[in-house]
This record gives structure tokens, sequence and C-alpha cells, in this order.
């Protein structure tokens, strides 16, 4: 026995207009149409307005004639049936209004049983129960006492969805039967038009324009387009081929054949792209919001405007900077207010292979990406922002060094994370031009040494390298190692002038490692950072080098006798001075200058041995 209850074959449509002393015309809707629907299966007509959906049902349940062509219903031709054979085989539910009189619910639902009731019209109890079990199934039994003109436009769709059911019709046709519902009520509605054709094995062919419910429930799809023309298949296959997108989509929306749901199209060319990163199903959540405001959701890999991340609370991530925002409502606010810039995320990858290349310079260039693995890392503004934090890792860094003068461990710390931090700034932008987000880094203290770790691939590019460089400086300098020397500050008295003069100690030394024998571009670019007003009094240029203006007590840790590249020369004699005391040194007398040439030339890891010691 075939599967297929309704057979059309070159169907053609519409309607004949007769009008007084002038010759019929025929409007022709819809035309070869060649489709099946089969028993067990839910068939939806999908459609845009005015497509004839409405026009096909009415044909195939025999209420209009057909243009051309052949309907068979169970085999036979359907406008050859006799009419009570048509009714106790097809149920029809469409969007016309019913005038259901003074009768209750049930007794409206109870009319599908009058095709098999007989001469006397009398219901049997299996009439009734069939009635009970029709209101039940699409949830309208409390309904069943109540006069069905007092019923609102969705509990009478349920109840002429009942009368259709116990009908047990053959072939079940509904024309929108989910218009006056409400979301629950449609999809439930929806399932249950599924299970009927599963358990009582009948074909459900139902129109709606509820498309992504549609997509998702449909055995089976009928895309009338808007020339009449129609298409069958599985949803997905008609995505795939990009029917549904062909029929639907339009200037505002369009449909991702992936997610199966429609998108709101960017009205710029050239819309924000935008990284999300949350879990599911907030990520699907804000990309919608995202679309809204005109944004398309790019992935990782790919160059973005802006990163939108529920990590630590709701953050957009924009040119350099995050921006905290207070919950979803918050969001479309932030996201309008955002000023135009070229500063861009560059793809993840890339990032990745950054930090690869920057690893393989040495430790001090390192930090690690993507998984981050069991032992304890916390985001480096800890280290700023919780007093405890650095009192630890200041603590070991004295170990480490045989001290117990908390400024010169301070000291040795700060310069090391310095170094670090611009390694990987001024490193990125110079070897790949991608600055890796420090902003985002974590760290981890392993004996007194800072191990530091990106978790998500995150960098910055800018067309213009003296924006991208501006936006280093501000992020190393401003939100890092300004913070550093106020945390470090507040534990106990120090210098902050000899901090900073760790922090262009620092800058320089990374310079001078990227630009090795040859070439000046990394340390240029770190002589416009020395022209930061807050680093401006830390060092002298003099010649192809610096000489530095301040002490950075490296000459108090025991094991290290003294710096090689800061204003003391004479470990000892010296020791007892204070380091306001330390007087720059002339390069051309005994003291070396800042980062030598020669230094750096003894050193084959790059930094010199004083910064080398410190990371
Ligand atoms: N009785 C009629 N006589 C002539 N044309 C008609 C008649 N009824 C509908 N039409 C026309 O046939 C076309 C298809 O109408 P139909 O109602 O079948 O479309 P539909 O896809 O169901 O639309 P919607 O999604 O808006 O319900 C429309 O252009 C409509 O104006």
């Amino acid at each position: 026995m075939t599967d297929i209850v309704l057979d059309l074959t070159d169907v053609a449509v519409g309607y004949h207009a007769r009008r007084a002393l002038r010759p019929t015309t025929t409007r022709i809707v819809a035309s070869n149409i060649d489709a099946v629907a089969r028993r067990g299966e839910l068939t939806v007509l999908l459609g845009p307005n005015g497509s004839g959906k409405s026009t096909l049902l009415r044909t195939l349940c025999g209420l209009q004639p057909a243009l051309r062509g052949s309907i068979t219903l169970s085999g036979n031709d359907l406008h050859a049936m006799p009419a009570a054979e048509l009714a106790r085989t097809i149920a029809v539910v469409l969007t016309d209004r019913v005038d259901p009189g003074m009768l209750s619910a049930r007794e409206l639902a109870g009319l599908g049983r009058t095709p098999h009731l007989g001469l006397g019209g009398r219901m049997s109890a299996r009439d009734h129960a069939v009635v009970a079990w029709a209101l039940d199934a699409v949830g309208a039994t409390h309904l069943a006492d109540r006069p069905a003109s007092e019923l609102s436009d969705g509990e009478r769709q349920r109840v002429l969805t009942a009368r259709a059911l116990a009908q047990e019709p053959t072939l079940l046709v509904l024309d929108e039967p989910t218009a006056f519902l409400d979301v629950p009520s449609r999809v439930a509605l929806v399932e249950l038009l599924r299970a009927a054709a599963r358990e009582h094995h009948l074909a459900v062919v139902m129109s709606t324009h509820d498309l992504e419910l549609a997509l998702r429930v449909a055995d089976h799809v009928w895309l009338v387009d808007r020339t009449g023309r129609l298409s069958t298949g599985t949803p997905e296959r008609l995505a795939l081929d990009g029917r549904i997108g062909d029929v639907f989509d339009s200037r505002s929306l369009r449909f991702d054949v992936g997610s199966g749901v429609f998108t709101l199209t960017p009205a710029h060319k050239s819309p924000i792209r935008a990284r999300v990163r949350a879990p599911q199903p907030a990520a699907s959540a804000i990309g919608r919001l995202l679309g809204r405001e005109g944004a398309v959701v790019v992935d990782d890999d790919q160059p973005a405007d802006l990163l939108v991340d529920t990590g630590e609370g709701l953050s957009v991530f924009h040119a350099g900077k995050v921006r905290p925002v207070e919950g979803l409502d918050a969001l479309p606010r932030v996201l309008r207010d955002l000023p135009r810039t070229d500063l861009r995320l560059a793809p993840g990858n890339a990032v990745t292979s950054t930090l690869e290349t920057l690893a393989s310079i040495s430790p001090c260039f390192t930090a690690t990406t993507g998984d981050r693995g069991p032992s304890r890392w916390r985001p480096v503004h800890d280290l700023y922002d919780y007093a405890d934090a650095l009192a630890g890792v200041v603590g070991h860094v004295g170990a480490r060094i045989g001290t117990t003068e908390y400024r010169v461990a301070a000291s040795t710390l700060y310069l090391g994370y310095a170094a670090r931090l611009w390694s990987l700034a001024l490193g990125g932008i110079v070897r790949t031009g991608i600055l890796p987000d420090v902003d985002r880094l974590l760290w981890r203290d392993v004996d007194g040494r800072i191990d530091l770790h990106l978790p998500d691939a995150v960098g910055w590019v800018d067309d213009d390298l003296d924006e991208l460089v501006e936006v280093a400086r501000e992020m190393v300098l401003g939100r890092h190692m300004e913070p550093m020397i106020a945390a470090i500050r507040a534990a106990e008295p120090m210098s902050a002038r000899l901090l900073r003069g760790n922090t262009a100690s620092a800058l320089i030394g990374a310079a001078r490692v990227l630009d090795g024998e040859a070439g000046t571009v990394a340390v240029k670019l770190a002589e416009t950072i020395l022209l930061d007003q807050r680093l401006v009094d830390t060092v002298d240029r003099e010649g192809p080098g610096f000489r530095r203006r301040s002490c950075c007590l490296f000459y108090r840790t025991p094991a290290s006798g003294y710096c090689e590249d800061c204003v003391l020369t004479r470990p000892n004699a010296l020791e007892k001075k204070e380091e306001s005391a330390c007087p720059p040194l002339n390069p051309k007398g005994s003291r070396p200058r800042l980062s030598s040439p020669k230094a750096e030339g003894a050193n084959s890891a790059g930094l010199s041995r004083r910064t080398r010691n410190r990371c």
C-alpha cells in the first residue's frame, strides 16, 4: 500500500472572474504544481502573503475546482468523489469565520462526527468518546461546556481543530491554524498535529506563517514563491538549496541556514563585525540583539570591530578598551555610543601565531594561550587591586633574589613585570602588527616568577601603526604600570620615579632585543612611548643609547652584584646609599649606560642581565 494520500500532478489553481457583459477571465494564482502528502507526515505549506496558499488548500479539499491538472485522494480522482465520501475522508479547518450559533464548544467539536452518523443522526458512545478525545488533544476540555460564540479567537481555533480531529479523516487540511494562538499554544498545536499524523496514520497539510516553528517540526515542506511556483522537500534540503532564502529573504531579513532562523540584515554595507563570547543560549540572544543594532556576528578567526564577552560580567571590548555593561538592557545603548575607530580585533589564529612568534624569542616574551590547565590563574588586575596578591608575589620575589627589603623585591618584580608587558605589546606590534590584549592577561606566581597566559587569543590591529603604538602605550602604562606603582607604594613608601625608571628600562630593553644587531624600528617606537608625560624624566638619550636617571636598587640584591645598565657600577661602596642619592652616570665615565650595546651583546637572550634576571 502506498503512503501517498494526496497526489497533485501539474495542477494550476486560481479563479474565474465572471463580470456582466464581459468575457470570463481566468486568474492563475499558482501553476505547474507537482506535490504529494503522505500518511503519517506533517506537510507544511509556506509562502509569502498572496502567493496562493489558501487557494491551493481550498482546491485540494475540493472546495473549488483546479484550473488544470489532476488531484487524487488515496488514488481516486478528487473531483469525481461523492460528497459524502469526501466529507468522511477530508477534514478542513479554514480561516473563514464560523458562526457557531447557540452551540457549546463540545457540540461544535461534535459536528466533526456528522459524516459518520447514521440516518437518525444520533451520536453513539464511541462518537462521544472520540469528541472527548479530540477536545482533550487540543487542550480544550475545560472549554467544552462554554457557549462557542463566547470563546476567544484562539479558543475557538482549538475547538475547530478538535472538530477536524473528531472527524477521523484520512487527510487533515488546516489553513493557518496557529494564527490566533500564543507561542506555547502554537508549539503545542503543531506538536499535536504531528503526533496525530504519526499515531493515527493521517496525512496532515497545514499552512502557516510561523516559519521557524514550521521548519523545526515539518516532515515535508511545500514552498510556494511569489510567482506561484511550488518547490517541495524536507526543510533542510530546501534551506540548503537556498530556496527558503530565495522566497523569504528581504532587505531587512535573511534566513540563516546554519541556525535555521531568520536574522535581521544590517542596514549598512559595511556593518559592525562583532564576536560573541558567551555560553548558549545567551550567545544566540546577544547575536540577535547585535543584529538589531546593525552588527553581524563573526567567528573568532575573522577580523572584528568589537567583542561582547560575558566571562566576568557583561562587557564590550572595543578600540583596545573594555567597557563594562550593566546587563543586557544596557547593551544597545553602549553599542550605539561606541566611537568610530579603525582599531579592530585581529583574527584569533593570527594572535595565536603572534604569541608563538614572541615565545620563540625568549621566556620574557612568552604568554601562553588556549586551554589554561588546572593551575590557578588570576587576572593581572588582581596584582593592583588586591594588596594580598601583590604582597604574596613580592615576598616570593624577595625569597628568590635573597632580600628581605620590600623596596628591592618590589622594584625587581616591577621591572620584570614591565619587561613582560612591553615585550608582548611592543613585540607583537613590531613582529606581526598585532597588539596582544594585555588587559586580558592572567598571571600565576611560580616561585617568585610570573607566568602570563592570554586565555582567548585577543589582539588589536590598526592600519595606522602610530595609532596602535598609542593604544599600546595607554594599555601598558596607563592601565597596568601606573596602577601597579600605586599598589606598591600603598603597601610601603617608595619612589614613584624609581619605578617609572624601571618602566623605561624595561621598554628600552624589550626594544633592543626586538631590534637585535641591526635595525631601529622597535627602539624608534619605544622612543615615541618615552615621550609620555609619565616617563619624560626617566631616561636621557645619549648617542645611540639611553642613560637612566634613577637607581633601580639592583645593587642591593645580595647575589646579583651590581647593575649593568643602571646608574651604579661600584657594588659595595655605594650599597648603603639611598636610591635618591644614586646620581645618573656619565656614559664616558666609569658607569655604563642603560642597556649599553656592550651589555646587550653579552646577553644572548637579548635583555640586559638585570632585566633578564627579573623576568
Ligand atoms: N475569490 C477570489 N477571486 C479572485 N482572486 C482571489 C480570490 N481569493 C483570493 N484571490 C487572490 O489570489 C491570490 C492568492 O490568494 P491566497 O489567499 O490564496 O493567498 P495566500 O498565500 O493564502 O495569502 P495569505 O498568506 O495572505 O493568506 C491573491 O492575489 C488574492 O488576491
